[in-house]
C-alpha cells in the first residue's frame, strides 16, 4: 500500500527576499502532493502568515511542473486514514485564502487537478506561457474535489466551471488566459523576473489593507447584502486606525508617495 507519507527530505524551500517570502515546491517527478506535502505546506505557512515582516508569499514549483495534482499512485491505494490525511489540503488552501497578506501562484509549470485548485485560493495567478492548465481528474474517474468544484464556479460561473471540469482539457497558457483562470501569462524566461518584480511591488502595498480586504470578501461574498455590508463596515473601522491610511492619505495632500509599512 503506498502511504505516500514519508518524503525523504523536505520538498518545500523557503527562501526570503526582503518582504518577499517564496515557497518552492520540490517533489520530483511532477510536484504531486502526498499527504507529507500537506503537512509541510501547513508547517511552513503558519509562520509566514504570522510574520509582519513577510509581506507577500510566492508559491512556485520546479521544472516542468508547478503541481501535476494529487500523487496519483497516493490517490490509487487511498486508504481512509489517507484520504483524510489528503483532505488536508483544503486546510492548505484555507491558510492561504486567510493569510493577511497577497499571495502569488507563480505557475512555472503545468498547474493541473489539485495544483489548479490550489492555484484558486491564491490572490493572483501568473502563468508561464508554456505551461498548461486544468482540471483533468474526470479522466482519472475523479471531480475536483479539493477545493475546485467550489471555487472554479465562485471564479467563472457554474457552467463553465462544469464544462471545464467534465471536459477535464489541459488548457494553454493562453487559454487559461482567455477564460479568467489565470492573470497573467508570462514568457518562460521573463517568468522568474517578472514574478519577483510583481512579488515586490505587491509587499510595498499596505499589506494591512489587503489583509481586511481579503477578509471582508472572503466573509461577505455569499451573504445577504445587509450582512455583507456590516463585515465590510467592521473591516473599514479596523482600516481607518490603520498607520497606512493615514500615510497614504498625508502622502496624498502632502503630493509626495506613500511609504507604506504594512501595518
Ligand atoms: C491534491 C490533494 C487533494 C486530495 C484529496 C483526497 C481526498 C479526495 C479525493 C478526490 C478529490 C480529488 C483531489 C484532486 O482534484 C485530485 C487530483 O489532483 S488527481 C491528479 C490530477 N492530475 C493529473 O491527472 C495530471 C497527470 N499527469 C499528466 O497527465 C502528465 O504528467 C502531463 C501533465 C500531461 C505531462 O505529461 P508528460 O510530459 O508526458 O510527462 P509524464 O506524464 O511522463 O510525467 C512525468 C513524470 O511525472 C509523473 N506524474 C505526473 N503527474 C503525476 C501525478 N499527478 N501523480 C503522480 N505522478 C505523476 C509521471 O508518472 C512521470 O513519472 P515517471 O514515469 O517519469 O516516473
Amino acid at each position: 500500500m503506498n502511504e505516500g507519507t514519508e518524503n525523504p527530505v523536505p520538498v518545500l524551500n523557503v527562501t526570503r527576499e526582503g518582504a518577499v517570502a517564496t515557497i518552492r515546491i520540490d517533489r520530483p517527478p511532477a510536484n504531486a502532493v502526498d499527504p507529507a506535502m500537506i503537512e509541510e505546506f501547513l508547517t511552513v505557512l503558519a509562520p509566514l502568515a504570522d510574520d509582519p515582516a513577510v509581506r507577500c508569499v510566492v508559491l512556485t514549483g520546479t521544472g516542468r511542473f508547478f503541481v501535476a495534482g494529487a500523487d496519483i499512485a497516493v490517490m490509487r491505494d487511498l486508504s481512509d486514514a489517507n484520504q483524510a490525511k489528503m483532505r488536508r489540503w483544503i486546510d492548505v488552501q484555507r491558510a492561504l485564502e486567510r493569510a493577511p497578506k497577497p499571495v502569488v501562484a507563480a505557475m512555472n509549470g503545468h498547474a493541473l487537478g489539485g495544483g489548479a485548485e490550489l492555484s484558486l485560493a491564491c490572490d493572483l495567478r501568473i502563468l508561464a506561457d508554456n505551461a498548461s492548465f486544468g482540471f483533468p481528474e474526470m479522466a482519472l474517474g475523479l471531480f475536483p474535489g479539493a477545493g475546485g468544484s467550489q471555487r472554479l464556479p465562485r471564479l467563472v460561473g457554474p457552467h463553465l466551471a462544469k464544462r471545464l471540469m467534465i471536459d477535464g482539457v489541459r488548457l494553454s497558457a493562453r487559454r487559461a488566459l482567455e477564460l479568467g483562470l489565470v492573470d497573467v501569462v508570462v514568457p518562460q524566461e521573463e517568468f522568474a523576473e517578472t514574478v519577483a518584480a510583481t512579488a515586490r511591488t505587491l509587499a510595498a502595498k499596505p499589506t494591512a489593507a489587503i489583509a481586511l480586504l481579503k477578509r471582508v470578501v472572503d466573509e461577505g461574498y455569499g451573504l445577504p447584502i445587509e450582512e455583507a455590508l456590516a463585515r465590510e463596515e467592521k473591516g473599514v473601522q479596523e482600516l481607518m486606525r490603520s498607520a497606512d491610511a493615514a500615510e497614504g492619505l498625508q502622502a496624498f495632500l502632502d503630493k509626495r508617495p506613500p511609504e507604506f509599512t504594512g501595518r
